[in-house]
């Protein structure tokens, strides 16, 4: 750990795949997510091979965000990762399908065959000089793996391409889930096939960040798959290019290249967002990167003499059938189990947090207590926070070490309350609202009915002027929690979407003004109003950002009564979920009026699945509902549609809201 190269660095994951985020978090790697808006448009045509296409788009998407960054976000990342996974068979490279029968055409082209699976990576580096200029340092790579799948039937092939797992993956199956039922055997990385090579990717970190003395820098390092260093000039413009284009000094995927060592270049940042420590661990990653010389000895199958013989390698198959039927029952055992602790978990993290464990925890000089100082400083009983602080290990939300307690990087990023992407607000909403709301569920599923009067012991026939805004601790309270929302959420939201043509923006029911803050921070061009009921904006300025920017207005009244600001964008970020079809038509036409030809529409929500399968937050929440109702992104295409706003773009942020934008004719 004291190894640490990383410390302080911004490092930055240009995807927007979950599973990559997953993979990086798993092993402890602190970043940020800023998903890549290169378009994955590259002529395979230009390619030799699979992999250099894989690599190329891999390192556009990097350097697209290293160059974006700096500009739209105002901060210049040290490094940024980029992926991109594609499949190959019957020398086609298939990516994600565009559509249902796109998903059928490569399923059934994978079926009862050996494809290759390529991810290709690029790390950049960002070096900033002192003319105020960038140098972007390029190392990329890729990793193969072989996967068989079963001959499938045509019955199998549609009820697993309506399970809608296929959309989003590359060849259209995915194999951490459903997709596993598909394959008959993985020869290689399997986190590759699922979207990012982990153990090549840490063997590279390892050889650019081991601490000096460890390793030998700039030494030759010959690496297994491909891998090129390349330095791309700083005006070079985040384009498209194909290999042997000018973002290229050297040869794509040359081997045997430098792998320069960037602990030395890089001055050493302290953010506020506490980047201070890293949790990957590094001597797993050093010796990692030492071992990767030894690779071509793994047994690769079928045709290694090391692999086992064809009898024993039968048994070993019916044993793994064995293995992975009791497995998978197990897997179903641990789902049920976890779905009947859920409310235990939430309590425990609702209670931890009222109690400001987490607060304590980092106030504290070293950023551990044990369990008796924790308890005196929550004021609290030994044996209970024992059984807190123990639970809170179980789950995640904290690590001990001997009797030390400390914050984990998931606390420190979301559950300290000064955090910039702190989930307090919400939190203690889930627990003062919706949990007492939760305990009538039963109630509430028979009459078809919120149960507010029975949880609060009062009627709510408008659940913001009679329940939210009521009071000035509800209101508060209610305020925290969309602050939290906006604040976790607004810059997926902001920037999901290109708005440089339009000039001014209205936040509708924009609450404390988070998210309006957002979208002018990511749009330079842009003014935002702020529009919410007065007795919201009488309390906003408990929530105003030292750095407020004076791009964003607020003003106050009611959409559903008041003339709306002028504007060319209308921003509704979690607003329509609340109201009915009829409410929502009468707001659109409103906002229809007051548009003129090109203005726009946002709507930022959580989309449900077009079949209502998920996602279970969306359909969880649905259940506390008063009048309103979770919608598709085409339920609210088409209410959009009805009012002339049309050209829906439909963003799925992977955060906590999506967006749709559509734009009168
Ligand atoms: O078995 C699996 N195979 C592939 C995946 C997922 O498929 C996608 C591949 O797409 P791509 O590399 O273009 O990445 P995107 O999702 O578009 O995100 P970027 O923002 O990085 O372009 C990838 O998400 C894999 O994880 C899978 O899940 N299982």
């Amino acid at each position: 750990m004291e190894d640490l190269q990383l410390t302080g660095k911004l490092v930055v994951l240009a995807s927007a795949s979950p599973r990559r985020l997953e993979i990086l978090t798993n092993v402890g790697l602190r970043f940020e997510v800023v998903p890549s808006w290169f378009k994955e448009t590259l002529d395979k045509r230009l390619f030799k091979t699979p992999h250099e296409y894989a690599v190329e788009t891999a390192k556009q998407k990097a350097l697209e965000v290293a160059k974006r960054m700096p500009f739209k976000h105002l901060k210049t990342p040290d490094i940024v990762i980029g992926a991109d996974t594609v499949v190959t068979v019957d020398g086609l490279i298939l990516e994600k399908p565009v559509d249902k029968q796109d998903a059928y055409r490569m399923l059934s082209r994978l079926s009862g065959k050996e494809h290759s699976v390529f991810t290709g990576v690029a790390i950049i580096l960002c070096h900033e000089k002192e003319d105020e200029e960038i140098d972007y340092q390029v190392i990329d790579f890729y990793e193969e793996t072989k996967v068989k799948f079963a001959d499938l039937s045509d019955d199998l092939l549609w009820e697993y391409i309506n399970s809608g797992e296929p959309m989003d993956k590359a060849g259209g199956y995915g194999i951490q889930a459903l997709g596993g039922m598909l394959v008959e055997y993985v020869h290689g990385d399997f986190l590759n096939v699922v979207g990012f090579p982990l153990n090549q990717f840490c063997k590279k970190l390892g050889l650019i960040f081991s601490p000096p003395g460890s390793l030998t820098h700039n030494s030759t390092q010959t690496s297994p798959q491909g891998s090129a260093v390349d330095t791309v000039p700083p005006a070079e413009p985040a384009a498209s290019s194909p290999p042997g284009s000018p973002t290229h000094n050297g040869p794509p995927d040359s081997q045997g290249q430098n792998i320069p060592s960037a602990s030395p270049a890089h001055n050493v940042k302290q953010e506020e967002s506490g980047r201070g420590e890293e949790e990957v661990p590094w001597t797993l990653v050093n010796s990692l990167s030492k071992c990767s010389e030894n690779r071509e000895a793994e047994p690769q199958g079928i045709n290694d003499p090391a692999a086992p013989d064809l009898t024993s390698r039968a048994t070993m198959q019916m044993q793994n059938v064995r293995e992975h039927e009791t497995e998978d029952s197990k897997e179903k055992l641990c789902k049920m189990i976890e779905l009947m602790d859920g409310f235990k978990a939430s309590k425990v993290l609702f209670t931890a947090s009222k109690l400001r464990v987490f607060d304590v925890l980092r106030s504290s000089k070293t950023g551990e207590l044990q369990a008796e100082d924790v308890a005196q400083e929550i004021k609290a009983s030994m044996k209970g926070t024992e059984r807190l602080l123990e639970a809170c290990v179980s789950l995640g939300l904290l690590q001990r070490t001997g009797k030390q307690y400390a914050n984990t990087a998931m606390s420190r990023h979301f559950l300290l309350s000064d955090g910039p992407l702190s989930l307090q607000g919400y939190i203690q909403h889930c627990n003062e609202l919706v949990w007492p709301l939760f305990t009538h569920l039963e109630t509430a599923v028979r009459e078809g009915t919120n149960q507010h009067e029975k949880a609060f012991g009062k009627t709510s026939n408008n659940l913001f002027q009679d329940a939210y805004y009521s009071r000035h601790e509800v209101k508060l309270r209610f305020m925290k929690a969309m602050h939290s929302i906006a604040r976790v959420s607004g810059r997926d939201v902001a920037t999901a979407f290109d708005l440089s043509k339009y000039k001014t923006a209205c936040d509708l029911g924009g609450c404390t003004g988070a998210m309006a803050y957002e979208f002018a921070k990511a749009h330079p061009g842009l003014s935002v109003t702020m529009f919410d009921l007065p007795k919201v904006i009488e309390m906003s300025g408990h929530f105003r950002p030292h750095d407020a920017d004076d791009r964003v207005s607020f003003v106050a009244g009611d959409f559903f009564k008041d003339e709306l600001p002028k504007a060319d964008v209308y921003i509704l970020a979690r607003i329509l979920h609340d109201w009915s079809d009829e409410k929502v038509h009468i707001l659109l036409s409103k906002i229809a009026k007051a548009c003129s030809p090109g203005c726009a529409v946002l709507v930022s929500e959580i989309f449900l699945d077009e079949d209502r399968k998920g996602p279970s937050r969306g359909l969880l929440q649905a259940l506390s509902m008063t009048e309103g109702r979770q919608r598709s992104a085409s339920e609210y295409s088409l209410l959009l549609k009805s009012h002339g706003f049309t050209a829906a773009q439909v963003k799925h942020t992977h955060n906590l809201l999506d967006a749709i934008l559509c734009v009168t004719e």
